[in-house]
């Protein structure tokens, strides 16, 4: 299978080289799910290019190619947490990094941007389709192994991307000193960590504070609440695009959901009401997201870096377009269509 993944390897990034009808790549408003799916590990290697950070840290094309391909195939063909979600995620990574120049106006060094791409790509590996509350009141393995510490999940992406980088020739850190490797695990694993949503709840607070008294580029706590803020909108950067971007990742999020819902049905237990296909209004759902968690979290984006405003405005017109749906979904609710085919 390591001859499979290599003839994959060489055909899979060689077809973007010539592929210059991807214009805005670098731009806020680009959907990175509209990049054909055959080139999205090319693509992959063009960002880790393009940062700087393949020279920067020596790191051999060749590894660095089987590494992203062990991580594309790492994932599982769940109807959102899949690659393409992952692709999407380390997008607006690079995104960040060039559109806010966090490394060149040191709010990060150019190992912690390594790190931060890195665990944008590896950040949901082996996803199940189901969350962390489903492996806790199942018993699953996962729980098994992990449910003591919370963050069920994130533990076994992280305990996966660490298998990865352990396999021969994928070790894209080989050529880092001893304290950068050391260092550059450390930053994989509390960026991972931090993409559970309930400790993103738990840090809220203290994003809050940081950014009204003030960044300060040299406080560690600072930088890794800084970094914390940045997976998580990454991890939900869909919202930042337009509704049509919106409207399909909400579709494929509530598949997810609601399949989850069923298989907790039938094993006799009831599912929270947004797992529930029979009870979740999708836009009330999608309007307390975006209220509750998307808005504030991009509004401190925006308090730190003016230049992600645009991010907000979108964002908002999106809130807009659900709460409008809201009624068109009760209106049509009546006569069954519950479906989303109704929204434009
Ligand atoms: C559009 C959209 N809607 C979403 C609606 C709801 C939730 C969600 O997990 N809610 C919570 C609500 C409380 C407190 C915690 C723990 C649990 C109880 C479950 C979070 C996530 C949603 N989400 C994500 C996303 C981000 C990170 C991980 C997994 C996912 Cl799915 N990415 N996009 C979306
Ligand atoms: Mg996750
Ligand atoms: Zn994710």
């Amino acid at each position: 299978h390591m001859k499979q993944v290599e003839t994959e390897s060489v055909q899979s990034f060689l077809n973007c080289r010539d592929d210059h009808s991807i214009k805005d790549f670098d731009k806020f408003h680009f959907s990175p799910r509209s990049v054909p799916y055959k080139h999205m590990p090319c693509y992959v290697l063009k960002m880790f290019g393009e940062l700087g950070f393949i020279n920067t840290w020596r790191i051999k094309t060749t590894t660095l190619a089987r590494f992203i391909l062990f991580v594309k195939k790492g994932y599982r063909d769940a109807p959102y947490h899949n690659w393409v979600h992952a692709f999407s995620v380390a997008h607006f990574a690079y995104l960040l990094m060039v559109n806010l120049n966090l490394i060149k106006n040191d709010y990060i060094t150019s190992l912690q941007g390594l790190a931060f791409l890195v665990s944008c790509l590896c950040h949901d590996i082996d996803h199940r389709g189901t969350n962390n509350s489903f492996q806790t009141k199942c018993g699953t393995v996962l729980a098994s192994l992990y449910s003591s510490e919370g963050s069920v999940m994130e533990r076994h992406h992280l305990a996966q991307s660490m298998c990865i980088l352990n396999t021969d020739g994928c070790n894209i850190f080989e050529s880092l000193s001893s304290e950068e490797y050391s260092e550059v695990l450390d930053l994989l694993r509390n960026n991972i960590l931090s993409t559970d949503l309930t400790s993103h709840f738990r840090m809220a607070e203290q994003q809050r504070e940081m950014i009204s008294a003030g960044f300060k580029k040299n406080d560690p706590t600072h930088r890794k609440l800084l970094l914390a803020m940045f997976m998580t909108c990454c991890d939900l950067s869909d919202q930042t695009k337009d509704w049509r971007v919106t409207k399909k990742t909400a579709e494929q999020i509530y598949d997810e959901f609601f399949s989850q819902g069923d298989l907790e049905k039938s094993m006799g237990t009831a599912p929270a009401e947004m797992m529930d296909r029979e009870r979740a209004s999708i836009p009330d759902l999608q309007v307390q997201f975006i209220t509750n968690l998307v808005l504030p979290l991009f509004k401190n984006l925006a308090d730190l870096f003016p230049a992600a405003q645009p991010l907000v405005d979108t964002i908002i017109n999106n809130k807009n377009v659900w709460k409008h749906a809201r009624h068109l979904f009760q209106e049509y609710s009546q006569n069954g269509t519950k479906s989303m085919e109704i929204l434009l």
